[in-house]
């Protein structure tokens, strides 16, 4: 493989979870935007976002797209990433983009277990389950917009990863 795959969707569908196995799985390099973007700055996005509101993460953010994007990387992105025009375009004509669906309760559960705030800080200062139904129904298009492929990310990671693969085979074969 050579192109690289970015990994799209909402918080908590998996981005980061499925594409660390993913690389593991196909041999390749993993990078997290969020992550790798945190690690630079040395701050957490909510420090950023304090600081610089959220114009000035999305800045940042697709600067690390850019830093980050090399041959044979899976590149696990931000939830918002595809707010961007440039950001889905850059993707597209860059890779493959892989669209982690998955809904709002699946969503929801898994960002109240886990909230990671340093690294989500709220978006619009509403509990988490209306938050994740109102920033996934404005962003939905957006994700098809920018994939290739959308996979099932409500299933066990394992199978989130078999369905990748699957259809990246799929993609070499035709
Ligand atoms: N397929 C899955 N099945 C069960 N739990 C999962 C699955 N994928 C992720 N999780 C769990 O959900 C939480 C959020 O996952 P993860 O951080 O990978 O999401 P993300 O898409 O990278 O979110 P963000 O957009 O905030 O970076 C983690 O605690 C993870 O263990
Ligand atoms: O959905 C979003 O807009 C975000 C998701 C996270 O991955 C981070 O990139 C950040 O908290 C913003
Ligand atoms: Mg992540």
């Amino acid at each position: 493989m050579t192109l690289p795959i970015f990994l799209i969707g909402a918080r908590g569908c998996g981005k980061t979870t499925v594409g660390q196995a993913l690389a593991q799985a196909q041999g390749c390099q993993f990078v997290d935007t969020d992550s790798w973007l945190q690690d630079t700055a040395q701050q957490t996005i909510a420090d950023i976002v304090e600081k610089e509101g959220w114009d000035g993460f999305r800045a940042r953010e697709t600067a690390a797209l850019e830093a980050v994007t090399a041959p044979s990387q899976v590149v696990a992105t931000g939830g918002g990433i595809i707010l961007s025009d440039y950001n889905r375009r850059f993707m597209r004509e860059n890779g493959t983009v892989v669209y982690l669906c998955a809904p709002v309760n699946v969503l929801a559960g898994r960002l109240e277990a886990f909230p990671e705030e340093g690294q989500r800080p709220t978006l619009t200062g509403k509990p988490i389950s209306e938050e994740v139904s109102e920033v996934l129904a404005s962003r939905d298009a957006l994700y098809r917009e920018a994939a290739h492929y959308v996979v099932n990310a409500a299933q066990p990671p394992a199978q989130v990863v078999a369905e990748i693969k699957a259809a990246l085979q799929l993609a070499c074969a035709s």
